[in-house]
């Protein structure tokens, strides 16, 4: 899957500041509506059937019920379901009961921005269309013979209308906060990615080096697994840019990224760290372990090349090696790694040396 793709796949899960969550929403619509069912339930001469106080009542305690059971699994599809199904039974007995007394049907307008904002578009379409089909049932021939409703056909017709145009418009409002949404959560991406990575080879930077450097140093002081670091310079690489220019020096910087990606593994962080320079931490990794992967990297190194206009290029690395050591922090260690990579040029280059930290006296 594409980086996009899986931005696009997660966009739906990821929190947007800002924005009210919709457990929050939820939670607090269930706050305000059960000290209102409460009030109409037991306000006299509000109720025009026995069984509403009733009714209102077990909603609240219903609606009370779903957001404590939320606290308790952290479900949010249970959430958003239970309390859909509990706004829609109390919006369609609302109607029901509009029907004749005129003023309830009213609440049917609150309930397609909820609707289309706790659930995705398609619910909220099969929501807002079964709302649409019920109240238009009602002022139908069948509910007049079961309800009488008082109202002349323009009044109905209205109603309709005016419920479809709030419906459709709740639709059109909410596909453009969702591609809006979306678009926000890819430039976020974007940036972020930008901010971590280096631009020609797509590795991370070296700030992003040092925050994994850092993670990694704090998960070794929780269990005291050891890791080791490979800083590793391209040799001799201005001759390769005063020879053959700088966009072929820039690919060579490429080849040896694609050879660390080849070459390590995922759980590694591949870094470039300055200009020809490489840091690659490999977690859970003693020295022999480290010393190995940096031989296999420099031989690989050595043995690719890059075609320039007809002349075949090839470089070769000098790799420092270094592991963490109880005694010191990650300067240390870093310190250790670079006096490693000095050595091997010094030595003539093209070679992996390592740096042991003494043992404490
Ligand atoms: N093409 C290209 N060159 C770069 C880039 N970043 C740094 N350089 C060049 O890399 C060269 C590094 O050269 P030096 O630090 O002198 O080292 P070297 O020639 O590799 O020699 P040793 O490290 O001693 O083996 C400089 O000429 C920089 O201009 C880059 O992104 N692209």
């Amino acid at each position: 899957m594409t980086r996009d793709a899986k931005t696009m796949a997660s966009a739906g899960d990821r929190p947007v500041q800002g924005e009210i969550p919709v457990p929050t929403l939820i939670n607090w619509l269930t706050a305000a509506a059960i000290p209102l069912l409460i009030f109409f339930a037991l306000r006299p001469g509000f109720q025009s059937e026995w069984f509403t106080s009733p009714l209102l009542i077990t909603i609240a305690v219903l609606l009370a019920f779903n957001s404590l059971l939320y606290w308790t699994l952290d479900s949010v599809k249970l959430l958003r379901r239970g309390f859909l199904a509990l706004i829609t039974a109390l919006f369609i007995y609302l109607a029901v009961q509009g029907v004749e007394n005129g003023a309830a049907i009213l609440w049917l307008f609150a309930y397609p921005p909820v609707v289309f904002y706790i659930h995705d578009a398609r619910t909220g379409i099969i929501a807002c269309a079964g709302g649409l089909i019920g109240v238009a049932l009602l002022f139908s021939p069948i509910g007049d013979a079961l309800f009488a409703p008082p109202y002349d056909t323009s009044f109905r017709l209205m109603m309709i209308a005016a419920l479809g145009f709030e419906m459709f418009t709740c639709f059109i409002l909410d596909q453009s906060r969702r591609r809006a949404r979306q678009e926000l959560i890819r430039l976020a991406s974007d940036f972020e990615y930008a901010a971590k990575h280096d631009t020609l080879t797509g590795l991370a930077n070296r700030r992003e080096a040092m925050t994994q450097l850092e993670q990694e140093f704090a998960r070794y002081r929780r269990n005291a697994r050891t890791f080791a670091i490979l800083l590793m310079d391209i040799d001799l690489f201005k001759s390769v840019n005063d020879t053959h220019g700088h966009h072929i020096g820039d690919q060579l910087i490429v080849l040896v990224a694609q050879t660390l990606r080849d070459q390590c593994r995922k759980i590694d962080t591949l870094a470039r760290w300055g200009g020809e320079e490489y840091l690659v931490v490999l977690p859970e990794t003693e020295t022999g372990e480290a010393l190995n992967m940096a031989e296999r990297i420099r031989k690989e190194i050595a043995a690719a090349s890059i075609d320039a206009e007809g002349a075949t290029v090839t470089a070769t690395i000098s790799i420092g090696v270094a592991s963490i050591h109880p005694s010191e922090g990650i300067d240390g260690l870093l310190q250790r790694a670079d006096q490693a990579l000095y050595q091997a040029k010094s030595l003539g280059r093209n070679r992996v040396c390592v740096h042991e930290a003494e043992a404490p006296a």
